[in-house]
C-alpha cells in the first residue's frame, strides 16, 4: 500500500472553535464605541466566514448604520485591537477538535488552516488551545492578497504543505469554504454544526460531519484509496 502524504486543510471558526461569543463581544464594543446597539451572540453567528471588514459590514447593517467597504476596512483595526486582547474568554474548542487533530496526525496526515480570520490571532489562539504544533501552515484572511471564497489562500496552503489538491481535503463550515475548494477541485466536508449562514446540506459538500471525531472516517471516504496513509 503506498503511502504518499495526505492533506487536511482545516476551517477555523465555525468548524474548530466555537468563537462567536468573543467575536460578538468586541464586535458590540466597536458598534458601542459608535453610539450603536450590539447583537446577541446567535445573531453574530451568522455574521461569521467573510473576514474582519465583512463582519463590520454585516454589524453595522444590522444595528441600522450600513457603512461602506471602504469604511468597514478602516475599523478593521480597531476591532483586531479589541478582539485580540481577549480572544479566548469565552471560545471553546468543539468537542473532539483536539483528539481528532493528534490522531490525523499520529496518522501521518499534514494539516493546515485555512481562515479569513487574520493570521497572528489564529495562531495566537490555537497556541492557546495547544494545538497550532499540528499544523504544518496557518493561513489566515490577511496572509494572501486575497480571502475565501478565492482559491489563492488554499493554494498557499497546499503549496506550504508541499502537497496537490489531489492530495487534500478540505473541512469547513460555510458557503466559501465548499467554493473555495471546489475552484481546486478538492473534496470537501462541512460541519453541521458550524456558521455557515444556511443549512449543511445546503453547502453541497461531499460530506456533512455532525462531530468531528467522525472526520479521520469520512477522509477514508473521500480520498484516493491510493493516497490513504496507513
Ligand atoms: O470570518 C472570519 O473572520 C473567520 O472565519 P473562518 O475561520 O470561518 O474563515
Ligand atoms: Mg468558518
Amino acid at each position: 500500500m503506498t503511502t504518499l502524504r495526505q492533506a487536511v486543510v482545516w476551517d477555523l471558526d465555525g468548524t474548530l472553535i466555537d468563537s462567536a461569543a468573543d467575536i460578538a463581544a468586541a464586535l458590540n464594543a466597536l458598534l458601542s464605541a459608535h453610539d450603536l446597539r450590539g447583537h446577541d451572540v446567535a445573531r453574530v453567528r451568522g455574521m461569521i466566514g467573510g473576514g474582519v471588514a465583512k463582519l463590520i459590514e454585516r454589524g453595522f447593517a444590522a444595528a441600522g448604520d450600513p457603512v461602506s467597504t471602504l469604511s468597514a476596512s478602516d475599523l478593521a483595526p480597531r476591532f483586531l485591537e479589541i478582539y485580540s486582547a481577549a480572544p479566548t474568554v469565552r471560545t471553546k474548542l468543539f468537542p473532539a477538535a483536539a483528539e481528532t487533530l493528534r490522531s490525523l496526525d499520529e496518522a501521518g496526515f499534514c494539516q493546515a488552516i485555512c481562515t479569513n480570520k487574520p493570521e497572528a490571532v489564529s495562531c495566537a489562539i490555537l497556541a492557546q488551545f495547544d494545538i497550532l504544533r499540528y499544523f504544518t501552515a496557518v493561513v489566515g484572511g490577511d496572509t494572501t492578497a486575497a480571502k475565501k471564497p478565492d482559491p489563492l489562500p488554499l493554494r498557499r496552503a497546499l503549496t506550504l504543505l508541499g502537497v496537490g489538491p489531489e492530495a487534500a481535503v478540505m473541512v469547513g463550515d460555510s458557503a466559501v469554504d465548499v467554493a473555495m475548494a471546489r475552484a481546486l477541485g478538492m473534496p470537501v466536508a462541512a460541519v453541521t454544526f458550524g456558521y455557515g449562514g444556511c443549512g449543511p446540506a445546503d453547502l453541497g459538500a461531499d460530506a456533512l460531519v455532525d462531530h468531528l471525531d467522525q472526520v479521520p472516517g469520512v477522509l477514508k471516504t473521500l480520498a484516493p484509496a491510493s493516497l490513504q496513509v496507513q
